[in-house]
C-alpha cells in the first residue's frame, strides 16, 4: 500500500508505522488519519506482525489536529459530520498491542492518540499537552477523559485549563508514560519491547490487553468477572500448557 503521509515498515515482529508530515509537525489532517487506519488495520490482519508501534519525528510525534484544515469548520456540519469519528478510533480497535513511540510534541490530538495506544514509550525530550484552550475549543478526542484517568483531576485540570506542557520526567511520574528513554533509544528501545511481546503466548497477549483496557470501560465487578473469565479460558491453550510446563521442567518456555 502507498502511503502519501506516514512510512510503514516491518522490522523483526513489529509493524512501525512513523507520521510523516515534517513540514506541519505531524499535524494530524483527515488524509493522514484514514492511511493511519488503513496502515493500522494492515498490520493487525498480517500473521507476522506481533505488536505494532507508532511513532513520529524526533521533533514532533504529532502537534495536533491539523488546525489550519479545522479553521473553516462549522456547527452543525461538525456535529453531523462528526470529523472527530471512526477514523481517530481506529486504533482502539486494534487487536495486536500498540506502543506510542513519542519523541517531541504530543500536543491536542497527538497526546489524545497516544493515550489512545496501549502503551506510551517517552523519549527524553516528549512535550505531552493538550493546548486547545489557546484555540477557543476543548480536547475533542478523548483528552479530557484519558489524560484525567492517566495523571488525575489535578494534573489534568491544570493542562487542560491552561495548555501547560508535561515534561517527559513529569509524564512517567504521573504514569503517563510507562518509561522514558533518551530519544537515540526510542525505537530501539520500543523494538525491545515488541519482541519481548512476540515471545509470548498470542492468546495470553491478546486477553492481557482486552483485560488492561477493559478497567476504563467496566465498573470494577464487570472488569474483575471479565477478567476472571479470559483467565480461566486461557487454561489447555498450548500457551498455558508450554509456559507452565517449561516453569516446571526449569527450561525457558518455547511459545508458537
Ligand atoms: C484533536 C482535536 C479535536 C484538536 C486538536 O488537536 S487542536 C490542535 C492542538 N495543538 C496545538 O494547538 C499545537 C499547535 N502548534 C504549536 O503550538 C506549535 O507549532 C508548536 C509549539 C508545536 C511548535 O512550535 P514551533 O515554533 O517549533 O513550530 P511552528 O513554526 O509553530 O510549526 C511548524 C509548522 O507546523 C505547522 N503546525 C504546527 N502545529 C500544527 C497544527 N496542529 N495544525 C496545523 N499546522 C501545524 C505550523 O503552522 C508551521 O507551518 P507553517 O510555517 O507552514 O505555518
Amino acid at each position: 500500500m502507498a502511503y502519501e503521509m506516514i512510512e510503514v515498515e516491518t522490522q523483526g515482529p513489529a509493524a512501525v508505522i512513523r507520521l510523516n508530515r515534517p513540514a506541519a509537525l505531524n499535524a494530524l489532517c483527515d488524509q493522514l488519519m484514514q492511511e493511519l487506519g488503513q496502515a493500522l488495520r494492515a498490520a493487525d490482519a498480517d500473521p507476522a506482525v506481533a505488536a505494532i508501534i507508532l511513532t513520529g519525528s524526533e521533533k514532533a510525534f504529532a502537534a495536533g489536529a491539523d488546525i489550519k484544515e479545522m479553521q473553516a469548520r462549522r456547527f452543525p456540519d461538525t456535529y453531523l459530520n462528526d470529523f472527530i469519528g471512526a477514523s481517530w478510533e481506529a486504533v482502539l480497535t486494534i487487536r495486536k498491542p500498540v506502543i506510542a513511540a513519542v519523541a517531541g510534541f504530543a500536543l491536542g490530538g497527538g497526546c489524545e492518540l497516544a493515550m489512545m495506544c496501549d502503551m506510551i514509550l517517552a523519549a527524553d525530550n516528549a512535550k505531552f499537552g493538550q493546548p486547545e484552550i489557546n484555540l477557543g475549543i476543548i480536547p475533542g478526542a478523548g483528552g479530557s477523559q484519558r489524560l484525567t484517568r492517566a495523571i488525575g483531576k489535578s494534573k489534568a485540570m491544570e493542562m487542560v485549563l491552561t495548555g501547560r506542557m508535561m515534561s517527559a520526567e513529569d509524564a512517567e511520574r504521573a504514569g503517563l508514560a510507562a518509561r522514558v528513554v533518551p530519544v537515540a533509544d526510542l525505537l530501539p528501545e520500543a523494538l525491545k519491547i515488541a519482541g519481548k511481546i512476540a515471545g509470548l503466548s498470542a492468546p495470553a497477549v491478546a486477553m492481557a490487553k482486552e483485560a488492561v483496557n477493559a478497567a476504563f470501560e467496566l465498573p470494577l465487578r464487570e472488569g474483575v468477572r471479565l477478567e476472571r473469565r479470559l483467565f480461566l479460558g486461557l487454561f489447555g491453550t498450548e500457551g498455558q500448557q508450554e509456559g507452565m510446563a517449561a516453569f516446571v521442567e526449569k527450561r525457558k518456555p518455547v511459545f508458537k
